[in-house]
């Protein structure tokens, strides 16, 4: 969901003073600021934008469904796929090779975005979504589910690039950081869709085995409805300009300032991506030159990134976010909560495990409220401690329960004790409650932490980590649950989440209310900024 330009303002009512600005007033990357845009209040956004990030938010929906469908579909499989039941390493392969397939992507979208513009790939994600969807609903064996799993994958991976870029290109300066949170928002609530309609199916389907194919086949619907919306929507002004068709950038711009943009603020708007786009060109042109004429290719951004000491620390600190947010273990319980409660014992596992999703959707949502008040690096370290309570909780009274293995060709007979099941409950709730406001939103603000000159690489290379430690979560939980007992899975959760503390308390600044060039400059500091 990061994207090179995730936080870069482009449409500004208030361009004017980069309209002054010339190359020459780079630093010696040839690094373009953006500071001049974020000056002046934030104006509200017109009914098109809202119109435009809901557009483009079905994509997150989708991503949210595709991710949250598979906790009921997993217990609904039965002995549908190859005829038997499936151990524990099918689920693993199936449930994980949706984030493989999204990190194999990863590194083309933002060439695809570039060459093919940012609609044409949200098309082409959606037509992924359809077949991937059908092709799940389809299967039947475990590998055609999992190369099913594994179009979606593509798809996710894809959109989740390329969305937040379509949005932050289309709004307003003083409204990015709020409407990049509307993408998460939008995850999240299609993870609680999903797991209404796997409840929903599992309890009221037709009872003869075929539930679960209408719960992955459904996920192609919204997929039909965003790739109509999107087919009369804009293209990017910013990208429009980059491929030489201004007119239409200009009508765009109109378009997004609401019919109220005068001439004047249409020109400057127009101009201050001109500027921008030149003088990425330019930078890259001057980068080539010092580097003997040759043309500047990625290999000269990753000289830059990894040469660079503030640009290194960027990445080290986009990088622990972002493998801390799937590392601390959230998405074992969005994929496997109702396995977990069916565990448990719980009579209905699919609509207890609603409260995972209805949680995090709900302190999501809280999350966009306070980011901007309270601070990323304070919401994370007020944070963090609640998932650690929530996860040694979680493991004290599974340590009551003597569990069933999670490979449903093993005996699976449980024993739990009805309070030690609560207590695992509202310990979860209290983890997932601590993660929404904190881990599963901070990460994707990751590219206020980059140079312009670095962000595509940085950005890229910041959710290939997220998608990396997404893989290994998915594949390793049911193992682990297995192999170390589940008391033991939760407090190796705990003991990231703890380390993750200590490394974003001695590493990562506050960047609230900061200016790119001010959050940019802390991290010279030899304390990295934080103190
Ligand atoms: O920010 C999102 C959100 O927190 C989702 O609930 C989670 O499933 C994703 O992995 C994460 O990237």
């Amino acid at each position: 969901m990061s994207s090179e330009d995730a936080e870069e303002p482009l449409i500004s009512r208030h361009p004017s003073p980069l309209a002054e600005h010339h190359p020459d007033d780079d630093n010696d990357d040839g690094q373009a600021t953006t500071a001049a845009y974020e000056d002046g209040p934030p104006s509200s956004p017109t009914l098109f934008i809202y119109l435009l990030t809901l557009s483009a938010g079905i994509s997150g929906l989708l991503f949210g469904y595709d991710t949250g469908v598979i906790s009921s579909t997993l217990v609904s499989l039965g002995t549908s796929l190859s005829a038997r039941e499936l151990t524990a390493l099918d689920k693993s392969i199936i449930t994980s090779s949706t984030s493989l397939f999204a990190l194999l992507v990863s590194p083309f979208s933002s060439v695809l975005a570039d060459r093919l513009g940012r609609k044409r790939v949200i098309l082409a994600a959606d037509v992924l979504f359809a077949v991937g969807a059908l092709a799940q609903a389809g299967s039947g064996t475990v590998w055609e589910m999992v190369l099913g799993r594994s179009v979606v994958g593509l798809a996710v991976g894809g959109a989740s690039f390329v969305v937040p870029l379509y949005i932050a290109e289309l709004a307003p300066a003083g409204f990015r950081g709020r409407l990049v949170t509307m993408n998460v928002i939008f995850i999240t609530l299609g993870q609680v869709v999903a797991y209404v309609v796997g409840w929903a199916l599992g309890e009221f389907g037709d009872g003869e085995g075929t539930a679960w194919r209408w719960m992955v086949g459904l996920g192609a619907l919204p997929a039909v409805v965003q790739a109509v919306v999107m087919v009369v929507m804009p293209e990017t002004p910013r990208w429009l300009v980059m491929v030489g068709r201004v007119g239409e950038a200009r009508r765009v711009v109109e378009k997004v300032l609401g019919g109220k943009g005068e001439g004047r603020e249409v020109d400057a708007t127009i101009k201050g991506i001109e500027i921008e786009v030149k003088e990425e060109a330019e930078g890259r042109r001057l980068r080539g030159v010092r580097r003997g004429g040759r043309r500047a290719g990625w290999m000269d951004s990753a000289d830059e990134l990894f040469g660079v000491r503030r640009n290194r620390r960027a990445l080290a600190i986009a990088c622990l976010l972002q493998g801390l947010q799937q590392l601390c273990g959230f998405n074992s319980l969005m994929y496997f909560s109702a396995t977990i409660f069916t565990m448990l014992g719980f009579p209905i596992p699919t609509l207890t495990s609603l409260v995972v999703a209805v949680t995090n959707f709900a302190f999501t949502l809280a999350a966009l409220f306070l980011i901007d008040r309270v601070g990323r690096r304070r919401i994370l370290l007020w944070s963090i401690p609640f998932m650690v309570v929530g996860l040694l909780l979680a493991a004290y009274g599974f340590s009551f329960i003597r569990l069933a293995s999670t490979d449903s060709t093993k005996d699976n007979n449980t024993s739990p004790t009805q309070g030690a099941a609560v207590t695992i409950l509202v310990s979860i709730m209290v983890y997932v409650a601590g993660y929404a406001v904190g881990l599963g939103n901070v990460p994707w603000m990751q590219s206020e932490l980059f140079a312009l000159n670095v962000r595509s690489l940085g950005s890229g290379i910041a959710t290939a980590t997220n998608w990396g430690a997404n893989f290994v979560i998915g594949l390793t939980f049911l193992l682990l649950m297995d192999a170390l007992t589940p008391s033991w899975t939760f407090v190796l959760y705990a003991v990231i989440c703890t380390a993750g503390y200590g490394l974003i308390w001695r590493l990562y600044p506050e960047t609230a209310g900061l200016s790119l060039e001010e959050a940019a400059s802390l991290l010279e500091d030899s304390n990295w900024g934080v103190r």
